[in-house]
């Protein structure tokens, strides 16, 4: 077992790097902007224990062989960042599986091998993702990140048990209170809603709680039975009872206007922040920008080199960690699974993601996907959308194309209108075959 003092140590030594870090770019003054930035996601595949309710692509080993799971990590990265043409990564996400698990040289390395491949400059928002476990063996210890995003999902310990979690309620918000004390500002945890016979009262009085001890960023998650879980064959078999809709649907719209009463900014459907702490990393994903993904069953969006300038394509790292290693020694990269997108499919992302956030949409940011045809073009004239709009669930002004606080709850039922509708503005804009040159 890592004892408290253990963990905090080495945050604070994380920290120190971490500041370093910054105090030496300062002096270089503003960045310039370029257009072969990126983001960048590190996946650690591990976790001591399978949660009931996840189908991450996570694996529970006897033994991790690190020095080779980092040294595949530094590879890759260097390989893919050299693929794309990237120049300047603003984010580094450690996610997973349980990145808490890796060593502070693990970490460090993956982030010294993007800053020589490409730049990393000072001020970029390192984040690693926590579970508050008390487990033996587990290294909380952290090199040069700045952001923690820690997973409580629960403040019941008989929740805690039913998700398989390897913590009680109290250890979450001993981890919490002690990374507080090292990242004050940037600590976000993680709530999930729409648990098997979950009712909304505890639920809320759970937030309330979280509320009293968390820091400036809360993600709200509700419950998704994925097929293969024990948690979907224990709803399957009678032995739980299915997660009620109506009742998870009531506690994320009580829980986002407890949210908002206590100074929280929903800046998108999951996600709540109160004094600018939005993760820019995230928001990386919901404007559709570029980003690589290193490790086993990564997924990333990148224009590589030598494709035009344009062509976007999808990547996925192979899933199982022994042949994503022996992948990257080979080839000095895992990537399984190559898919270019379309025009059309890159459009139907911007609109699904965009919408997510409380922005949405602007003209600005539309028409960098789409020259030809506007925003005004492909909703300003549909009578279903036009319905949208009357009942207060979409905005559609100078700005652009957003939902309204009511319409970003029910963002999945508004999707079933302006898909369908974006699909026929393009097909109609496109020119027909012989057209043309
Ligand atoms: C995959 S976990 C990785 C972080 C870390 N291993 C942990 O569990 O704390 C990232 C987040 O995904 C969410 N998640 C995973 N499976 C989910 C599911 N079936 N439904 C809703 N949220 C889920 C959890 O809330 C968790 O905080
Ligand atoms: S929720 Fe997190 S800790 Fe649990 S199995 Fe999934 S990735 Fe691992």
């Amino acid at each position: 077992m890592v004892a408290p003092g253990a963990r905090a140590r080495g945050w604070a030594a994380a920290t120190k790097m971490a500041q370093r870090r910054r105090h030496a770019e300062g002096a270089k003054g503003p960045r310039i902007l370029s257009p072969r930035a990126s983001r960048a996601g590190a996946l650690w595949p591990y976790c001591e224990k399978r949660c009931s309710y996840c189908n991450f692509n996570k694996y529970v080993p006897r033994g991790v062989e690190e020095a080779a799971m980092r040294s595949c990590l530094v590879t890759e990265a260097q390989t893919l960042l050299g693929l794309s043409g990237v120049r300047r990564v603003d984010s580094v996400f450690f996610g997973g599986g349980t990145p808490s698990l890796a060593s502070p040289n693990t970490v460090a390395a993956v982030l010294e091998a993007v800053d020589r491949a490409a730049h990393l400059p000072a001020d970029s928002e390192v984040t690693l993702e926590a579970n508050p476990t008390s487990a033996p063996g587990s290294r909380l210890a952290l090199a040069s990140v700045l952001y923690l995003a820690l997973s409580p999902q629960s403040l019941d310990d008989k929740e805690l048990q039913l998700l398989g979690r390897t913590h009680t309620a109290s250890d979450a918000l001993q981890t919490l209170a002690e990374a507080r004390r090292l990242f004050p500002g940037r600590v976000s945890v993680d709530l999930m809603l729409g648990l098997p016979a979950q009712k909304s009262g505890p639920w809320l009085r759970q937030l309330q709680e979280l509320l009293g001890y968390c820091d400036d960023h809360i993600s709200l998650y509700q419950l998704t039975l994925e097929r293969g879980t024990a948690l979907f064959t224990q709803v399957q078999r009678g032995t739980l009872p299915a997660p009620d809709p109506e009742v998870a649907a009531e506690m994320y719209q009580e829980g986002r206007t407890v949210l908002r009463e206590a100074g929280f900014r929903q800046y998108e459907v999951s996600n709540f922040a109160r004094n600018g702490a939005l993760s820019t990393h995230n928001w990386t994903y919901w404007q559709c920008g570029q980003y690589l993904g290193v490790g086993p069953g990564a997924h990333g969006r990148f224009v590589p080199q030598g494709a035009g300038g344009h062509t976007r394509e999808a990547r996925i790292q192979t899933l199982e960690p022994d042949n994503w290693m022996k992948e990257v020694t080979l080839f000095g990269h895992g990537t399984r699974k190559r898919v270019p997108l379309g025009e059309l499919e890159l459009l139907e992302e911007v609109l699904a993601m965009g919408l997510r956030t409380d922005v949405g949409i602007t003209h600005q940011h539309w028409q960098r996907f789409a020259s030809q045809l506007s925003l005004w073009d492909v909703f300003g004239s549909s009578q279903e959308v036009k319905a949208l709009l009357v009942q207060g669930l979409l905005l559609l002004d100078h700005r652009g194309l957003r939902c309204s606080w009511e319409g970003l709850a029910v963002l999945d039922s508004l999707l079933l209108t302006l898909l369908p509708r974006l699909q026929e503005a393009w097909l109609q804009s496109a020119p027909s075959p012989g057209q043309g040159g």
